[in-house]
């Protein structure tokens, strides 16, 4: 393995989905230098509270993207996110599904919540079609538009609502940047490098592809934990993004200029 620069800020969030905290701490600390942060979700939560959440950023020092998808009445998820400012997260996730008032509230509630606990805004990103759902699952649901119209539905939606960003498919980035612009963030799971297993994900592209389609933050859990060497997985795919990103953007050649 080379050891070739990751890019200069490093955009994947690792999800440690375990209900171990020995386990999430550890790899909190082998991973700190490797990935550019953290995401903590329901099984690591309902296992280990808010303790464990702090355990977690103690290990790493890392920036924390506490992903609890919220999901009620607006004043509900708007005394959920208040609580959750207290543990600092970089960034919340809530269901764009709950509708507007829902996720109005949520964004007033970050501002009170950081205000309150002296704390920095976190993001609130609005979930918008599991990565997990193709096509089929979505019917199911009731729900009979393309994956593709309903995800452009729930984030524009999600931006109306104040929110800052969502949660989406990599197969809808490059269309979501381009109707939403260049500031509103784009955070996405479903990334698997080709060496990878699928597992569960089925609306997915390599860690280059949803980069170079537009993506701000990668979110990437298996690849990486349940791999034999963790830090190595995780360096193997920010080599495999700065090569990516190199390709796309070639340094200008001083010989060729002449
Ligand atoms: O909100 C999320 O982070 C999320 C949304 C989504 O549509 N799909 C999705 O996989 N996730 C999360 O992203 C992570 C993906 O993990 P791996 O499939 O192990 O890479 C998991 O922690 C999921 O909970």
């Amino acid at each position: 393995m080379s050891d070739s620069p990751a890019p200069a800020i490093n955009p994947v969030y690792c999800a440690l989905d375990t209900d171990d905290v020995a386990q999430a701490t550890g790899l909190a600390a082998r991973l700190a230098d490797h990935v550019g942060g953290l995401k903590l979700g329901l099984q690591f939560f309902t296992s280990a509270g808010r303790k464990g959440v702090t355990q977690v950023r103690k290990a790493s020092e890392l920036p924390i993207f506490l992903d609890l998808k919220f999901h009620d009445i607006p004043n509900t998820v708007a005394g959920a996110v208040r609580a959750s400012c207290a543990l600092r997260p970089s960034l919340l996730t809530v269901h764009a599904a709950g509708g507007a008032e829902m996720m109005k509230a949520a964004a007033r509630a970050a501002d009170d919540g950081a205000h309150l606990h002296v704390a920095r805004r976190p993001l609130i990103l609005g979930v918008t079609v599991l990565t997990s759902l193709d096509q089929e699952d979505l019917s199911a649901t009731g729900i009979d538009h393309p994956v593709d119209d309903q995800v452009r539905r729930l984030a524009e939606l999600a931006r109306e609502s104040g929110l800052d960003g969502v949660v989406c498919s990599p197969h809808e980035v490059a269309t979501l940047r381009a109707d939403l612009g260049r500031t509103f963030k784009l955070v996405v799971p479903g990334v698997r490098p080709e060496w990878a297993a699928g597992g569960d994900q089925k609306r997915v592209m390599t860690p280059a592809e949803a980069l170079l389609a537009g993506a701000d933050v990668l979110v990437i859990g298996r690849p990486i934990t349940a791999s034999g060497d963790p830090p190595r997985a995780a360096q193997r795919i920010a080599q495999e993004l700065a090569s990516a990103s190199a390709a796309a953007c070639p340094l200008p050649n001083p010989d060729r200029e002449a």
